[in-house]
C-alpha cells in the first residue's frame, strides 16, 4: 500500500487570550492538516503545528515519503531525518522545551505517522486503538484545563468565557468547564501571577471541588527556592506539580524536597532527555505528546520506558483540533500505564471551529474511544476550506505569546525564573 501523494493544509482557528508564563495567546492558533493518499484509494489524516518553520519542514519532507509503503515507519523516520539534514527547528514561546535535532525529526515525522495508522486502520476495518494493542479503557478521561485570561482580546468584544484573573474567576471557569464537560480533574496553567496568588487559586479550587485531583503548571516561572516553597504550601493538595522550574538539574533539586511528584513537558521532551533525567530523578511524571514524541508508535516506546523506570505518564496538549483529539484518544486508550487524565485545549475552541474533522464528544469528562475504522474521524471539507482561509488572512505565521503581550505592555519580558 504505497503513498502516492501528501497534502498539507495550514489552518487557523480562533483562540481566546489565555495567559501563561511566556505571555498571552494570540487571536488565532495555527495548525497543519496532513492528508496522506495511497495507491489503494485509502487516505489518512494527521494534525500538527502550523508555525511557518514547521510547515516548511513538513513540505520539504512530504515528497521524500511518496512511494513508501504505509507500513515502513522505520524507513519513513530515517527519510525525515535525512531531509532535515541534522538541523533543529525553533519556536518562540519555548513552552514545550528547546528543540533538538532528534526532537525536530520526531515533530515532523509525527503527523505523517499518524496518517499511516489511520490508513492501516481503515484498510483493516479496525480502530487505531486495536492496532496499538487494543484499548484498555472505553473512554479516555481529560482534565479541565484552566487558564488565567483576559475578558477578551484587546480592542475586541469580551469572549464567551470572560475574565479570570483571581481565585474567584478561576473557580468560576472550573465550574463552567465541569458543568459543560463533566471533567473529573483540574489543571491550572500558572506562572502568570505571583506564586502566592496561584497558591490561593489552588486552595480555592480545593475548597470548591474537594475530591477532584488538581495540578498546577507555571512553565518554569519559578526559581528552585520558590518552587520548593510552593510545593510545601501545596502539600497534599496537588497530585503533581508541573515544570515548576527550569532544567533537569533545577527540577532535580526541587524534586528532592517537594512532597509531591514533579511532572514535565518542557525538559524531558525527546528520548535523549530520559537518561539524564532518570540519573538525577528530576521528574516522576512525564507528559507524553505524540506531536513531539514522534507519533503513536514512538509514544508507546516512551510509555514502556516510563514503565521500566517507574515514571508516571500523563499527556500534554497545545491548542488543537479534532484529528489530534482522535489520535490522542486512541493512543491513551491503548496505553495501560497512562494513569492520569490527559490535558486538552479542545474546549477552548469555538463551536464553529471544531467541526473539523467531525467533532468527538466528551461524556462525563472523557472522550469515548472511536470504534469505527482508523482514527474514526472524517475531514469536513467546508470547515477545512474556512480554516485555511483564516490562515491566509489572519496575519500570523508563528505562535508568539511574548510578542503579542509586548504589544500591550512593551516592558514585558519572558523571564525564567520570574519569581
Ligand atoms: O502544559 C504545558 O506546558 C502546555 O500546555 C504548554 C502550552 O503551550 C500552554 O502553556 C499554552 O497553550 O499556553
Ligand atoms: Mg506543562
Amino acid at each position: 500500500m504505497r503513498i502516492t501523494d501528501i497534502t498539507i493544509t495550514p489552518v487557523a482557528f480562533r483562540d481566546p487570550p489565555l495567559l501563561n508564563s511566556a505571555g498571552v495567546h494570540e487571536p488565532w492558533a495555527l495548525r497543519s492538516i496532513v492528508e496522506v493518499h495511497t495507491d489503494e484509494g485509502v487516505s489518512g489524516l494527521g494534525e500538527s503545528y502550523g508555525d511557518i518553520g514547521h510547515l516548511d519542514r513538513l513540505s520539504r519532507v512530504a515528497p521524500a515519503l511518496v512511494g513508501l509503503d504505509v507500513h515502513q515507519l522505520n524507513v519513513m523516520h530515517r527519510r525525515v531525518a535525512e531531509v532535515l539534514g541534522g538541523k533543529s527547528g525553533d519556536d518562540r514561546h519555548g513552552l514545550t522545551g528547546k528543540l533538538t535535532v532528534e526532537g525536530t525529526v520526531d515533530r515532523v515525522f509525527s503527523p505523517f505517522e499518524v496518517a499511516t495508522w489511520d490508513i492501516r486502520g481503515k484498510a483493516l476495518g479496525r480502530p487505531v486503538s486495536d492496532l496499538l494493542g487494543g484499548a484498555v479503557r472505553d473512554a479516555v478521561p481529560y482534565s479541565a484545563y484552566l487558564f488565567y485570561k483576559w475578558a477578551g482580546h484587546p480592542g475586541a468584544e469580551p469572549d464567551q468565557w470572560g475574565e479570570a484573573v483571581d481565585p474567584a474567576g478561576i473557580v468560576a471557569q472550573a465550574e463552567r468547564l465541569i458543568a459543560e464537560y463533566g471533567f473529573g480533574s483540574i489543571k491550572l496553567k500558572g506562572g502568570v501571577f505571583p506564586p502566592d496568588e496561584e497558591i490561593a487559586a489552588i486552595h480555592a479550587l480545593r475548597e470548591a471541588f474537594p475530591t477532584l485531583p488538581l495540578r498546577l503548571d507555571p512553565n518554569a516561572a519559578w526559581s528552585v527556592e520558590t518552587s520548593i516553597r510552593v510545593a510545601e504550601a501545596l502539600d497534599g493538595v496537588v497530585e503533581y506539580l508541573e515544570d515548576p522550574t527550569e532544567g533537569i538539574p533545577g527540577l532535580s533539586e526541587v524534586a528532592a524536597k517537594a512532597p509531591m511528584p514533579l511532572a514535565t513537558n518542557m525538559y524531558v521532551v525527546a528520548f535523549e532527555h530520559i537518561a539524564p533525567s532518570v540519573a538525577v530523578d528530576a521528574v516522576q511524571v512525564v507528559l507524553s505528546d505524540h506531536h513531539y514524541w514522534g507519533g503513536l508508535s514512538r509514544s508507546r516506546n516512551l510509555a514502556s520506558t516510563c514503565e521500566t523506570f517507574g515514571i508516571g505518564l500523563s499527556m500534554h496538549s497545545n491548542s488543537h483540533l479534532g484529528i489530534s483529539l482522535a489520535a490522542m484518544t486512541h493512543l491513551a486508550a491503548a496505553t495501560p500505564n497512562l494513569s492520569y487524565a490527559c490535558d486538552t485545549h479542545y474546549p477552548w475552541n469555538r463551536e464553529d471551529d471544531v467541526v473539523l474533522p467531525g467533532a468527538l464528544t466528551f461524556v462525563d469528562g472523557a472522550v469515548p474511544v472511536p470504534t469505527t475504522p482508523g482514527l474514526g474521524v472524517e475531514l469536513d471539507r467546508d470547515a477545512l476550506a474556512r480554516l485555511a482561509e483564516n490562515y491566509r488572512t489572519c496575519g500570523i505565521v508563528q505562535r508568539d505569546d511574548t510578542g503579542y503581550m509586548q504589544k500591550f505592555d512593551p516592558t514585558y519580558e519572558r523571564l525564567r525564573p520570574r519569581w
